[in-house]
């Protein structure tokens, strides 16, 4: 007789008359049909092997049991690469980051660098020769690399870096060379102990002058041995500049100086993705949970209800439900512009580099930043369990959080959008993502609080907000002061004008793609509700911003906050039923709380048996110190 496959009952309701099709969803955040059908088969490829399971949790593991646990498995992924139904590339993009990767290594990839940074270094900065060279070897796993930028004492400041490489004319050599402590690459994933080689980012010395930072290849390790090559810590021997510069002893200029920071612009665009993966983990953990906890008394005498049926608990969930959509599609145009340009940079045409270096710097900041609060407000809303480490919210939120400041601090990205505004602004230049800085809104400043009113707010106040910048640039300069204390000066305003042009350019791509999109009627009134309680929840948040740059009313502003209650109330009912349609196998969510059937209890106590410290009723250190202490009659 087959097993009665247990659901929750309340999950069981919030599940029955769904008016969309769920599977319209999944497709769309997919990329299609046969992109479902590819991730469920690589899922079921890699899920079913017991020899991918971890025999305990990893939590109970030391840090070298834990290191070496994740190899083992990382190892027998590759092996499976080459049998892989999705093939190779898809297999190694669902492996890399948040989600199918991360149901199999809790911990993180040891070989993620090598995919993620080693590899597009070598294809976006290296010449042809040295490609047939390297990426052979690399692709075979014949070598295992990394990408060593970040020093002790630096890893924002890139043109302050120590590491030396001087070029010897006579032996055709590079001598690469940490002079300090503080030039000690640190921070590269895989390169205490997985790398055999790395891509280094140092200052190259040619005739005794300083041409700037360069990447180099340097061997790390003996591929036999995997003992570190002599001199390896602080004298580097033999490395080869990626994307050689040195013609016949001469150094030749490259067309733009900033081409060597490509890899950081690539790695960026794929952490808007990661980062929502992440938040889509958190959102339907804390949305079923939601629906499976019952708690406090909401109608006097009546059976405790759903937490979720508490408004205070809507406005917890349902903002970072519509951010999942908001910034996926948000990085799916911002994945769009990073090929164009990239096609375009490979022709020698770099017009829409600064364009990439905006914008990426831009979401990757934003998406960073509020998946991260966002993730937090999803463990909060889970009360004591969102706090267990079995919950997975302690590792979806250290993930996300590291995103706010690798690949570029936040705030430092910050900086660099502002700067690519005030230029853009005062160049009135400016291509794809500034479009509106040109032909901004003209016309009366009334408000209408419609979906296209609010959008023209946006766009009102993410230009207003530059030439507030731009205002205060000016008042300093004609202060007297320098430029550059004149930047510093006015860096909180810079910093609002960043972040506002980031959240105009993520609602436009939410409302540009509804517009554009072939929806169901039912899924296009669901992903609309979303995006109006999103663009608004923003609004109200950023009030000030919209207060400065528009003729907002406090009348306006009450009418918005009554439609957002609304639209909280219209969701609601959905809220199962949306993060259903993300698809995230339970191994994904790797949380009891999450899971699809909601059977939170019992799996909240399965989880706790595994404790090591569960498997006998008086643990060993009784004995040795609190007995003692119980005896001692201090
Ligand atoms: C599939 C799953 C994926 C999983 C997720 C990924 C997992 C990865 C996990 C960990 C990997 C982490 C790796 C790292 O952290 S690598 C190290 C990253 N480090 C950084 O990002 C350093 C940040 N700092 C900088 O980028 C620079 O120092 C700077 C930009 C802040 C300043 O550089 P500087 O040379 O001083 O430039 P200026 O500010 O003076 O600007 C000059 C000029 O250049 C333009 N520009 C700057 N950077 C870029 C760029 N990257 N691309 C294009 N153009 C750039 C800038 O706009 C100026 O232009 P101008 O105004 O016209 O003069
Ligand atoms: C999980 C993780 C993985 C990493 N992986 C790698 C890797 O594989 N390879 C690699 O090379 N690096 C890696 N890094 C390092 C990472 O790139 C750096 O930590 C990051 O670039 C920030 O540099 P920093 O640590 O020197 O911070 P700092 O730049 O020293 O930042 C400290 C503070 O100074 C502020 N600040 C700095 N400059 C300015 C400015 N101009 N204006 C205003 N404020 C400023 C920052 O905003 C911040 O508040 C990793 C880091 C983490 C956390």
């Amino acid at each position: 007789m087959s097993k009665e496959i247990y659901e929750n009952p309340d999950l069981k309701k919030e599940r029955q008359n769904c008016p969309f099709n769920k599977e319209e969803i999944t497709h769309l955040l997919d990329g299609g049909k046969e992109k479902t059908i590819e991730r469920k088969q690589l899922e079921n490829y890699i899920l079913s092997d017991e020899q991918l399971k971890d025999a305990v949790p990893m939590e109970y593991l030391s840090h070298a049991d834990k290191y070496a646990e994740e190899l083992r498995k990382a190892c027998l992924l590759m092996h499976k690469l080459a049998d892989s139904p999705a093939g190779q590339v898809p297999t190694l993009r669902a492996l890399m980051g948040a989600g199918l990767g991360s149901a199999v290594l809790k911990e993180g990839n040891p070989l993620a660098l090598h995919y993620v940074m080693f590899i597009p270094a070598l294809m976006g900065q290296g010449t042809i020769d040295q490609q047939a060279k390297w990426l052979e070897k690399a692709y075979n796993l014949n070598m295992i690399g990394t990408y060593a930028q970040t020093e002790l004492g630096h890893g924002t400041f890139l043109r302050g870096l120590e590491t030396r490489a001087t070029y010897d004319p006579k032996t055709q050599e590079f001598i690469l060379e940490s002079p300090s402590l503080t030039a000690y690459k640190w921070w590269p994933g895989s390169l205490g102990k997985t790398a055999n080689y790395a891509v280094v980012m140092a200052q190259l010395y040619t005739k005794g002058k300083c041409e700037g930072t360069h990447p180099f290849m340097v061997q790390l390790r003996d591929e036999e041995t995997h003992e570190p090559l002599p001199g390896i810590v602080n004298m580097w021997l033999n490395p080869v500049c990626i994307s050689s510069y040195i013609h016949y002893g001469t150094y030749v200029k490259p067309t733009n100086s900033k081409l060597s920071y490509a890899t950081m612009v690539f790695v960026r665009v794929v952490v808007c993705q990661d980062v929502t993966t992440n938040l889509r983990k958190a959102v339907t953990i804390a949305t079923r949970y939601s629906c499976v906890r019952r708690q406090s008394e909401l109608k006097p005498g009546d059976r405790e209800p759903q937490v979720m049926d508490y408004q205070a608990q809507q406005n917890k969930l349902l903002p970072p439900l519509a951010a999942t959509f908001a910034f996926q599609l948000a990085a799916d145009h911002l994945w769009n512009l990073y090929h164009t340009a990239n096609n375009n940079i490979e022709q020698g045409d770099l017009e829409l580099l600064p364009d990439l270096h905006g914008l990426s710097c831009a979401l990757k900041a934003l998406c960073s930043s509020e998946a991260a609060n966002f993730v937090e407000v999803c463990r909060q809303s889970c009360g004591g369990h969102g706090y267990m480490s079995c919950s997975n919210f302690p590792r979806i939120y250290g993930q996300v959080t590291a995103a706010e400041t690798y690949e570029g601090e936040n705030t430092v990205l910050w900086l660099q959008v502002a700067r690519y505004l005030v230029k853009t602004r005062k160049e009135q230049s400016g291509g794809l993502s500034v479009k509106y800085l040109i032909g901004e809104e003209k016309g009366p400043k009334t408000v209408d609080t419609t979906l296209e009113g609010i959008v023209k707010l946006y766009r009102r106040a993410a230009v207003g907000l530059v030439d507030v910048a731009i205002a205060e640039l000016d008042k300093s300069g004609r202060k007297g002061e320098a430029p550059h204390d004149a930047w510093n000066h006015a860096a909180v305003y810079l910093i609002k004008a960043a972040q506002a042009h980031a959240r105009l350019f993520v609602v436009e791509s939410f409302v540009d793609s509804l517009k554009e999109g072939k929806l169901s009627a039912p899924v296009r009134t669901v992903l609309s509700q979303l995006c109006e309680l999103f663009i608004i929840y923003w609004l109200l948040e950023r009030s000030g911003d919209f207060f400065l740059c528009s003729n907002l009313t406090k009348q306006d502003l009450l009418l918005l906050n009554s439609k957002y209650v609304e639209l909280l109330a219209a969701i609601r009912p959905q809220a199962v039923n949306l993060v259903d349609s993300f698809d995230l196998r339970d191994e994904v969510l790797n949380s009891p709380l999450g899971c699809w059937d909601g059977n939170v209890y019992q799996r909240l106590f399965d989880e706790a048996a595994k404790s090591p410290l569960n498997q006998s009723n008086v643990h060993e250190s009784f004995h040795k110190y609190l007995k003692p202490l119980l005896k001692s009659n201090l």
